[in-house]
Protein backbone atom coordinates (compact mmCIF):
# COMPACT_ATOMS: atom_id res chain seq x y z
CA UNK A 1 0.00 0.00 0.00
CA UNK A 2 1.50 3.29 -1.27
CA UNK A 3 2.28 5.69 2.10
CA UNK A 4 3.75 9.35 2.41
CA UNK A 5 4.96 10.66 5.43
CA UNK A 6 3.25 13.23 7.43
CA UNK A 7 3.97 15.78 9.82
CA UNK A 8 7.39 14.91 11.85
CA UNK A 9 10.03 15.69 14.14
CA UNK A 10 12.55 15.39 16.35
CA UNK A 11 15.11 16.42 19.30
CA UNK A 12 15.52 15.46 22.94
CA UNK A 13 12.77 16.15 25.56
CA UNK A 14 13.14 17.40 29.09
CA UNK A 15 16.51 18.28 29.54
CA UNK A 16 17.22 19.10 32.95
CA UNK A 17 19.15 21.59 33.28
CA UNK A 18 19.85 23.23 36.87
CA UNK A 19 22.06 26.66 36.24
CA UNK A 20 24.02 28.30 39.12
CA UNK A 21 25.07 32.17 39.06
CA UNK A 22 27.27 32.61 41.76
CA UNK A 23 27.37 36.66 42.64
CA UNK A 24 29.51 36.17 45.77
CA UNK A 25 28.01 33.76 47.95
CA UNK A 26 24.58 34.73 47.21
CA UNK A 27 23.37 32.18 44.46
CA UNK A 28 20.90 32.15 42.01
CA UNK A 29 19.11 29.56 40.50
CA UNK A 30 17.74 28.68 37.15
CA UNK A 31 15.72 25.41 37.36
CA UNK A 32 14.41 24.08 33.58
CA UNK A 33 12.91 21.45 31.92
CA UNK A 34 13.87 21.91 27.85
CA UNK A 35 12.36 20.07 25.15
CA UNK A 36 13.86 20.53 21.88
CA UNK A 37 12.04 19.22 18.89
CA UNK A 38 13.37 20.10 15.19
CA UNK A 39 12.35 19.48 11.66
CA UNK A 40 12.72 20.31 8.10
CA UNK A 41 14.72 18.40 5.57
CA UNK A 42 13.76 15.03 7.33
CA UNK A 43 12.56 12.96 4.42
CA UNK A 44 15.02 11.06 3.72
CA UNK A 45 15.69 9.17 7.44
CA UNK A 46 12.30 8.61 7.64
CA UNK A 47 12.03 6.83 3.87
CA UNK A 48 15.89 5.39 3.63
CA UNK A 49 17.26 5.46 6.72
CA UNK A 50 19.88 8.21 5.16
CA UNK A 51 21.11 10.28 8.41
CA UNK A 52 22.79 13.46 6.45
CA UNK A 53 20.35 15.57 7.43
CA UNK A 54 19.97 14.39 11.14
CA UNK A 55 22.02 16.37 14.02
CA UNK A 56 21.84 13.82 16.83
CA UNK A 57 18.93 14.35 19.68
CA UNK A 58 21.88 14.14 21.56
CA UNK A 59 23.63 16.88 20.33
CA UNK A 60 20.41 18.96 21.18
CA UNK A 61 20.86 17.99 24.51
CA UNK A 62 24.46 19.04 24.42
CA UNK A 63 23.77 22.45 23.18
CA UNK A 64 20.89 22.96 25.54
CA UNK A 65 24.14 22.33 28.49
CA UNK A 66 26.47 24.38 26.88
CA UNK A 67 24.45 27.56 26.04
CA UNK A 68 23.83 27.22 29.88
CA UNK A 69 27.47 27.71 30.42
CA UNK A 70 27.86 30.09 27.48
CA UNK A 71 25.26 32.72 27.61
CA UNK A 72 23.53 32.23 31.11
CA UNK A 73 19.91 31.91 31.51
CA UNK A 74 18.06 34.93 31.86
CA UNK A 75 15.11 33.97 31.46
CA UNK A 76 13.23 31.01 30.06
CA UNK A 77 12.00 32.86 26.93
CA UNK A 78 15.22 34.26 26.00
CA UNK A 79 16.80 30.82 26.91
CA UNK A 80 14.73 29.12 24.45
CA UNK A 81 14.58 32.31 21.64
CA UNK A 82 18.76 31.49 21.61
CA UNK A 83 18.04 27.54 21.05
CA UNK A 84 15.65 27.72 18.35
CA UNK A 85 17.46 30.31 16.64
CA UNK A 86 20.75 28.55 16.94
CA UNK A 87 19.09 25.12 15.21
CA UNK A 88 17.34 26.98 12.65
CA UNK A 89 20.35 29.27 11.30
CA UNK A 90 23.03 26.66 11.82
CA UNK A 91 21.71 23.68 10.21
CA UNK A 92 20.36 24.07 6.66
CA UNK A 93 17.78 20.92 6.91
CA UNK A 94 16.12 22.32 9.70
CA UNK A 95 13.51 24.75 9.11
CA UNK A 96 11.78 25.27 12.32
CA UNK A 97 12.55 24.58 16.15
CA UNK A 98 10.34 24.17 18.57
CA UNK A 99 11.52 24.72 22.22
CA UNK A 100 8.97 23.75 25.47
CA UNK A 101 10.76 24.84 28.32
CA UNK A 102 9.30 24.11 32.05
CA UNK A 103 10.33 26.83 34.50
CA UNK A 104 10.73 25.41 38.45
CA UNK A 105 10.63 28.82 40.62
CA UNK A 106 13.09 28.55 43.84
CA UNK A 107 12.25 30.96 46.61
CA UNK A 108 15.19 31.54 49.77
CA UNK A 109 14.80 30.18 52.74
CA UNK A 110 14.52 32.18 55.73
CA UNK A 111 16.89 32.40 58.10
CA UNK A 112 16.67 31.54 61.69
CA UNK A 113 16.85 34.73 63.82
CA UNK A 114 20.24 33.16 66.01
CA UNK A 115 22.27 32.34 62.34
CA UNK A 116 20.96 35.88 61.39
CA UNK A 117 22.79 37.75 63.72
CA UNK A 118 25.63 35.74 62.73
CA UNK A 119 25.33 35.87 58.98
CA UNK A 120 24.03 39.06 58.63
CA UNK A 121 20.98 38.63 56.52
CA UNK A 122 17.71 37.02 57.01
CA UNK A 123 18.26 34.71 54.31
CA UNK A 124 20.25 32.22 53.01
CA UNK A 125 21.76 32.82 50.20
CA UNK A 126 22.79 29.43 49.10
CA UNK A 127 19.41 27.63 50.68
CA UNK A 128 15.75 27.23 48.44
CA UNK A 129 12.81 25.70 48.66
CA UNK A 130 10.84 24.83 45.59
CA UNK A 131 7.47 26.77 45.15
CA UNK A 132 4.26 25.79 45.45
CA UNK A 133 4.80 21.78 45.77
CA UNK A 134 4.01 20.22 49.50
CA UNK A 135 1.35 18.80 50.19
CA UNK A 136 0.37 18.62 54.09
CA UNK A 137 -0.59 15.11 55.83
CA UNK A 138 -1.91 14.08 59.17
CA UNK A 139 -3.41 10.74 60.36
CA UNK A 140 -5.37 10.96 63.39
CA UNK A 141 -5.89 7.71 65.07
CA UNK A 142 -8.44 6.90 68.66
CA UNK A 143 -9.56 3.85 70.26
CA UNK A 144 -11.93 5.13 72.44
CA UNK A 145 -9.08 5.91 74.83
CA UNK A 146 -6.67 7.73 73.42
CA UNK A 147 -5.56 9.50 70.41
CA UNK A 148 -2.34 9.61 68.32
CA UNK A 149 -1.45 12.27 65.74
CA UNK A 150 0.83 12.06 62.97
CA UNK A 151 1.80 14.90 60.83
CA UNK A 152 3.90 15.66 58.44
CA UNK A 153 4.17 17.16 54.76
CA UNK A 154 5.16 15.85 51.38
CA UNK A 155 6.73 16.81 48.39
CA UNK A 156 8.70 19.82 49.74
CA UNK A 157 11.88 20.21 47.28
CA UNK A 158 14.82 21.75 48.93
CA UNK A 159 18.14 22.60 47.48
CA UNK A 160 21.74 24.20 49.26
CA UNK A 161 23.88 25.44 46.06
CA UNK A 162 26.79 25.06 48.38
CA UNK A 163 28.34 24.03 52.00
CA UNK A 164 27.32 19.83 51.21
CA UNK A 165 30.37 17.47 51.07
CA UNK A 166 30.65 13.80 50.33
CA UNK A 167 33.75 12.30 51.04
CA UNK A 168 35.70 9.23 53.04
CA UNK A 169 33.18 6.72 52.62
CA UNK A 170 33.98 3.07 51.52
CA UNK A 171 35.15 2.16 48.23
CA UNK A 172 35.33 -1.26 46.95
CA UNK A 173 35.85 -2.72 43.28
CA UNK A 174 32.59 -1.70 42.25
CA UNK A 175 33.11 2.38 43.70
CA UNK A 176 33.56 4.98 40.93
CA UNK A 177 31.97 7.85 42.84
CA UNK A 178 34.42 10.35 43.18
CA UNK A 179 34.56 12.27 46.42
CA UNK A 180 32.68 15.58 46.63
CA UNK A 181 33.84 18.72 48.00
CA UNK A 182 31.55 20.96 46.74
CA UNK A 183 27.93 19.52 45.33
CA UNK A 184 24.22 20.40 45.16
CA UNK A 185 22.06 18.89 47.58
CA UNK A 186 18.90 18.63 46.91
CA UNK A 187 15.82 16.62 48.30
CA UNK A 188 12.14 16.47 48.33
CA UNK A 189 11.12 16.15 51.64
CA UNK A 190 8.69 13.62 52.88
CA UNK A 191 8.48 13.77 56.65
CA UNK A 192 6.15 13.24 59.43
CA UNK A 193 6.23 13.82 63.32
CA UNK A 194 3.85 12.20 65.92
CA UNK A 195 2.76 14.07 68.70
CA UNK A 196 2.81 13.32 72.67
CA UNK A 197 -0.84 14.67 72.66
CA UNK A 198 -2.87 11.24 73.55
CA UNK A 199 -6.09 12.69 75.53
CA UNK A 200 -5.85 15.69 77.22
CA UNK A 201 -8.47 18.13 75.49
CA UNK A 202 -7.36 21.33 77.72
CA UNK A 203 -3.39 20.61 76.30
CA UNK A 204 -4.07 20.42 72.75
CA UNK A 205 -1.62 21.65 70.98
CA UNK A 206 -2.42 24.06 68.32
CA UNK A 207 -1.91 22.03 65.08
CA UNK A 208 -2.01 24.89 62.74
CA UNK A 209 1.40 26.93 64.66
CA UNK A 210 2.73 23.58 65.30
CA UNK A 211 2.97 22.96 61.59
CA UNK A 212 3.82 26.04 60.81
CA UNK A 213 6.99 26.23 63.31
CA UNK A 214 7.72 22.44 62.59
CA UNK A 215 8.06 23.12 59.13
CA UNK A 216 10.30 26.54 59.48
CA UNK A 217 12.63 24.85 61.89
CA UNK A 218 13.29 21.88 59.42
CA UNK A 219 13.89 24.40 56.61
CA UNK A 220 16.13 26.06 59.17
CA UNK A 221 18.21 23.30 59.77
CA UNK A 222 18.34 22.17 56.20
CA UNK A 223 19.68 25.60 55.12
CA UNK A 224 22.01 26.12 57.71
CA UNK A 225 23.81 22.54 58.21
CA UNK A 226 26.72 22.42 56.59
CA UNK A 227 26.83 18.90 55.47
CA UNK A 228 28.66 16.00 55.31
CA UNK A 229 26.17 13.61 53.66
CA UNK A 230 22.33 13.81 53.58
CA UNK A 231 22.12 11.32 56.56
CA UNK A 232 23.77 14.11 58.56
CA UNK A 233 21.52 17.05 57.74
CA UNK A 234 18.23 14.42 58.25
CA UNK A 235 19.47 14.06 61.44
CA UNK A 236 20.02 17.97 61.64
CA UNK A 237 16.46 18.46 60.76
CA UNK A 238 14.90 15.69 62.91
CA UNK A 239 16.80 16.83 66.33
CA UNK A 240 15.48 20.41 65.36
CA UNK A 241 12.05 19.75 65.37
CA UNK A 242 12.62 17.79 68.66
CA UNK A 243 14.54 20.37 70.36
CA UNK A 244 12.10 23.23 69.69
CA UNK A 245 8.71 21.74 69.35
CA UNK A 246 7.68 20.09 73.39
CA UNK A 247 4.60 18.75 71.55
CA UNK A 248 6.13 16.40 68.97
CA UNK A 249 8.37 13.10 70.21
CA UNK A 250 9.27 11.58 66.94
CA UNK A 251 10.06 12.49 63.75
CA UNK A 252 10.23 10.56 60.48
CA UNK A 253 11.93 11.84 57.04
CA UNK A 254 12.04 10.02 54.00
CA UNK A 255 14.83 11.51 51.93
CA UNK A 256 15.26 11.13 48.36
CA UNK A 257 19.07 12.16 47.28
CA UNK A 258 17.96 14.59 43.81
CA UNK A 259 21.45 14.15 42.58
CA UNK A 260 22.77 17.06 40.44
CA UNK A 261 25.76 15.94 37.98
CA UNK A 262 28.18 18.12 36.78
CA UNK A 263 27.87 18.40 33.21
CA UNK A 264 31.30 17.98 31.43
CA UNK A 265 31.40 20.98 28.57
CA UNK A 266 34.99 20.03 28.32
CA UNK A 267 34.51 18.73 24.67
CA UNK A 268 32.75 21.95 23.70
CA UNK A 269 36.10 24.19 24.95
CA UNK A 270 33.65 25.06 28.16
CA UNK A 271 35.07 24.80 31.78
CA UNK A 272 32.36 23.98 34.11
CA UNK A 273 32.99 25.62 37.04
CA UNK A 274 30.30 24.59 39.13
CA UNK A 275 27.52 26.23 37.19
CA UNK A 276 25.88 23.62 35.11
CA UNK A 277 24.12 20.53 36.26
CA UNK A 278 22.03 17.67 34.74
CA UNK A 279 19.21 17.70 37.20
CA UNK A 280 18.57 13.26 37.75
CA UNK A 281 15.86 11.90 37.69
CA UNK A 282 16.32 8.19 38.70
CA UNK A 283 17.99 6.35 40.53
CA UNK A 284 18.19 8.35 43.21
CA UNK A 285 19.70 7.66 46.86
CA UNK A 286 17.14 7.12 49.53
CA UNK A 287 18.15 8.14 52.77
CA UNK A 288 15.48 7.46 55.90
CA UNK A 289 15.73 7.59 59.63
CA UNK A 290 13.86 8.24 62.71
CA UNK A 291 14.77 11.05 65.41
CA UNK A 292 13.20 10.32 68.81
CA UNK A 293 12.93 12.47 71.54
CA UNK A 294 15.34 10.39 74.13
CA UNK A 295 12.89 7.57 75.82
CA UNK A 296 10.18 7.92 73.68
CA UNK A 297 8.77 5.28 71.69
CA UNK A 298 9.44 4.62 67.58
CA UNK A 299 5.70 4.56 66.46
CA UNK A 300 5.79 6.02 62.85
CA UNK A 301 6.00 3.43 60.43
CA UNK A 302 9.21 2.26 58.84
CA UNK A 303 7.65 2.90 54.69
CA UNK A 304 6.49 6.43 54.99
CA UNK A 305 4.44 6.27 51.66
CA UNK A 306 1.29 4.11 53.33
CA UNK A 307 1.24 7.19 55.63
O1 LIG B 1 24.71 12.19 51.27
C1 LIG B 1 24.96 11.10 50.71
N1 LIG B 1 24.83 9.95 51.41
C2 LIG B 1 25.09 8.73 50.87
O2 LIG B 1 24.97 7.67 51.55
C3 LIG B 1 25.51 8.70 49.53
N2 LIG B 1 25.85 7.69 48.67
C4 LIG B 1 26.16 8.25 47.49
O3 LIG B 1 26.50 7.60 46.46
N3 LIG B 1 26.04 9.60 47.55
C5 LIG B 1 25.65 9.90 48.81
N4 LIG B 1 25.37 11.08 49.41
Amino acid sequence: MPTILGQNQYGKAENRVVRITRDGDTHHIKDLNVSVALSGDMDDVHYSGSNANVLPTDTTKNTVYAFAKEYGIESAEQFGIHLARWFVTSQEPIHRARIRIEEYSWERIPTSDANSKFIGSDEVKHSFVRKGQETRVTQVTYDGSSWEVVSGLKDLVVMNSTNSEFWGYVKDKYTTLQEAYDRILATQVSGRWRFNWTDDEQRMPNWERSYEATRKHMLEAFAETYSLSLQQTLYQMGSRIINHRSEIDEVRFSLPNKHHFLVDLEPFGLKNDNEVYFAADRPYGLIEATILRDGADARIPVDLTNL
